[in-house]
């Protein structure tokens, strides 16, 4: 019997300044993926050592750099993780898998997020899982281990959220080196081992209201910024007050990006951060100048602004005049050698959903 299905995932901001590894907002930009499975095809899908054929749309974002043998692509690699987990160590014979992804990768816009959440969401459907969202939630936190963008993509919406308490044998499985959780991109052999089953209910969030009123402008530079790289260019400590003063603010924030009119003498300073941005200025060119020199009284209808992710997309927040705040970043980028595109969103809602096609 032929089996299909769809799975779509937003894009994803975390962090929105103050919030570093604990808020994400889902954007309407979406990952998907349309998966069939026909058992009559297994000769086109034998090549691949899992049995899965994929492809890109053209117009994809990493159409002619992202890997196409399942072991080594992100969104397979995961699925297979969540299968082995479950005793299944392969896709289905004539498994095909065909992805559209408009998110641009490495840009702080959430592209490993919506990656590794369309992979457990694959997993659940080939291997009829049955799997709640919240558990499916524990194996993407398996793989990446910041609870901001994958909640946001799984959940949808403005998300705070944090990973709970862990038994020390519990955190001896969560902190197994990725290596060793998904399958290793080599075409050997299958060694046969169960990866690491996640612990239960590893994450926690909540969903804050939105002002509808407030739209999101990501100003995408054309350079792509690891995470991994982003994250390593940030201190193992903090000062009290720096913590302190990332407290203050997101606590005001996650309340006043829901009151109507919006408060930009409430949002923007809000939005201020002192845990990840200011380290990061050294990888992304220009940035202390841009989220110091655009404010609410010279940009009527900025609300706030901040580095999106890790980087190196700027996301600001605002009501009106997207087009000139837009210009005025790429302006900025632009004296410092940086060529962006960019692009008006909104929260998207609902989170990742499936259908069967
Ligand atoms: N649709 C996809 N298909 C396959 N691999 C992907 C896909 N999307 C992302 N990836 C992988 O994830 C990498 C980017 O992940 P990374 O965490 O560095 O950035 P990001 O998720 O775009 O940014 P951020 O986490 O700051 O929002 C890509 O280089 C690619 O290896
Ligand atoms: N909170 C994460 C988001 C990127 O995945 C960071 O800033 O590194």
């Amino acid at each position: 019997m032929v089996r299909g299905f769809s799975i779509k995932v937003p894009a994803s901001s975390a962090n929105i300044g103050p919030g570093y590894d604990v808020m994400g907002i889902g954007l309407n930009l979406y990952l998907e993926l349309e998966a069939t499975i026909d058992p009559s095809n297994a000769s086109e899908t034998n090549s691949d050592a899992n049995n899965c054929k994929i492809s890109y749309s053209k117009d994809s974002e990493g159409y002619d750099s992202v890997p196409l043998a399942s072991d080594a692509n992100l969104i397979t690699r995961t699925a297979l993780y969540v299968l082995r987990c479950n005793n299944i160590r392969s896709f289905p014979s004539g498994t095909k898998v065909f992805i559209k992804n408009p998110i641009p990768l490495g840009r702080g816009l959430g592209s490993s997020g919506a990656a590794v959440v369309a992979g457990v969401m694959l997993g659940n459907e080939v291997g009829k899982l049955g799997f709640s969202k919240q558990r499916m939630l524990d194996y993407c936190l398996m793989i990446e281990r910041h609870p901001d963008n994958i909640t946001a993509a799984m959940m949808g919406g403005f998300c705070g959220s944090f990973l709970r308490d862990l038994t020390p044998q519990e955190v001896e499985r969560r902190e197994i080196p990725l290596s060793e959780v998904l399958p290793e991109p080599s075409g050997g052999e299958d060694t046969g081992l169960v990866p690491p089953l996640p612990p239960s209910d590893i994450g926690r969030h909540v969903k804050y209201q939105w002002n509808p009123k407030i739209k999101c402008l990501a100003i995408i530079p054309n350079f792509e910024l690891s995470t991994a790289d982003s994250r390593g260019v940030l201190p193992k400590a903090y000062t009290t007050s720096d913590v302190v003063f990332n407290l203050q603010r997101l606590a005001v924030l996650t309340t006043a990006l829901t009151l109507d009119p919006p408060n930009p003498e409430l949002i923007y300073p809000a939005m201020q951060d002192r845990l990840h941005q200011p380290y990061r200025k050294t990888l992304v060119p220009g940035l202390s100048d841009i989220l110091s020199s655009l404010t609410p009284s010279t940009f009527p209808g900025l609300l706030g602004i901040c580095l999106s992710g890790a980087g190196p997309t700027i996301l600001a927040l605002a009501t009106e005049n997207f087009e000139e705040i837009a210009q005025e970043i790429i302006n900025r980028f632009a004296k410092n050698k940086v060529e962006c595109t960019w692009k008006l969103l909104e929260p998207a809602t609902e989170g990742a959903v499936v259908e069967n096609l």
